[in-house]
């Protein structure tokens, strides 16, 4: 629009032969006309036309882009990421909390590395997730599995599947499951206190804690939009560290589905590779959303951390 508007006004006055013709024309009528004349010009009004074209595309692809909430890429799938860390000002929330100094975040911010886990663990963690979510599944496009209550999504609710399936739990998973659970739980804790300069021992495993399955199927619950911007703060209230460590990988294994920090103008995507842990502060600093799955399914476990001991779980454990 801009340019036009200074093509516009700019062209008349430089313009001699223009400026002659008009001599008559009044000064009020005279730019009006002088307008319309250009305008006439085949070449102007290419060029205009080809200006509006490029502004229309332009908000097009703003607005689609505002829509999709995608502007940087923060990991890609195809990348192996050897630990990168991005330093946010941390939010009040933490404030309203009992602060546990030396845990409770001072510093705030995401980070994103693909060497703490191999492809291989995130293979047996996720056929750990497939075993136990073949046992259920929600009628919705998103299940989960908490290996630590026992909750399983089964068509529109959530049954214990411990209690469900009594003894017969030991025919599906082993003790070597839970082993590399504990392994994974204490790898992501070491990899978060490094990153935020604070002691392991500080950190302390909370619930939820849960393996999520995601596909294209429509919702049929709440529990089944899985989209929502959100603050992991405020939605498990014991959080202050959280992870997700993705088990499948994205265009490979399902479309849609990136991991979107929500940030005004500026939002930022972690694209899902089979062991990669992605991690960050869990107050509104960290604001963030789950793109929808378009196609295949995806399949990621997040582990939180709090800093309040009151809110420490043990490791889920071989019934
Ligand atoms: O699966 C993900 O990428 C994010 C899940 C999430 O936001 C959550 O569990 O709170
Ligand atoms: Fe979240």
């Amino acid at each position: 629009m801009a340019p036009q508007r200074r093509t516009a006004t700019k062209a008349p006055e430089g313009n001699g032969a223009s400026e002659r013709r008009n001599r008559s024309s009044t000064k009020k009528d005279r730019a009006p006309r002088e307008v319309q004349r250009l305008w006439q010009r085949p070449w102007l009004r290419t060029a205009g036309l080809g200006a509006g074209l490029v502004l229309t595309a332009l908000l097009l692809w703003s607005s689609l882009g505002a829509d999709d909430g995608v502007a940087e890429v923060l990991a890609r799938r195809g990348e192996v990421v050897a630990g990168r860390f991005i330093e946010v000002p941390c939010s009040e929330d933490y404030d309203s909390h009992r602060r546990f100094e030396g845990c409770t975040p001072r510093k705030c911010g995401r980070g994103v590395t693909d060497v703490v886990i191999t492809r291989k663990e995130a293979e047996r963690i996720r056929s750990i997730a497939e075993k136990g979510l073949s046992l259920g599944g929600s009628d919705g496009g998103a299940s989960i599995l908490d290996l630590h209550s026992g909750a399983l999504s089964v068509g529109k609710h959530f049954v214990n599947l411990y209690r469900y399936f009594g003894d017969k739990i030991q025919n599906i998973f082993s003790e070597e499951d839970f082993q590399l659970y504990r392994e994974v739980r204490q790898k992501v804790q070491l990899t978060i206190a490094e990153a935020f300069g604070i002691s392991a021992s500080s950190l302390h495993l909370t619930k939820p804690t849960f393996f999520s399955r995601i596909n294209s199927t429509e919702a049929r619950t709440a529990h089944d939009e899985y989209w929502h911007a959100h603050v992991d703060k405020v939605t498990y209230g014991s959080f202050d560290y959280t992870s997700l460590l993705y088990l499948s990988d994205y265009l490979e294994d399902f479309g849609g589905g990136r991991f979107v920090f929500m940030e005004e103008g500026a939002n930022k995507t972690v694209e899902p590779r089979a062991g990669r842990i992605s991690f960050f502060t869990s107050g509104s600093e960290n604001l963030h959303r789950v793109e929808k799955v378009h196609w295949g399914t995806r399949y990621a476990i997040t582990i939180a951390f709090s800093c309040n001991p009151d809110h420490g779980i043990e490791d889920p454990t071989f019934p």
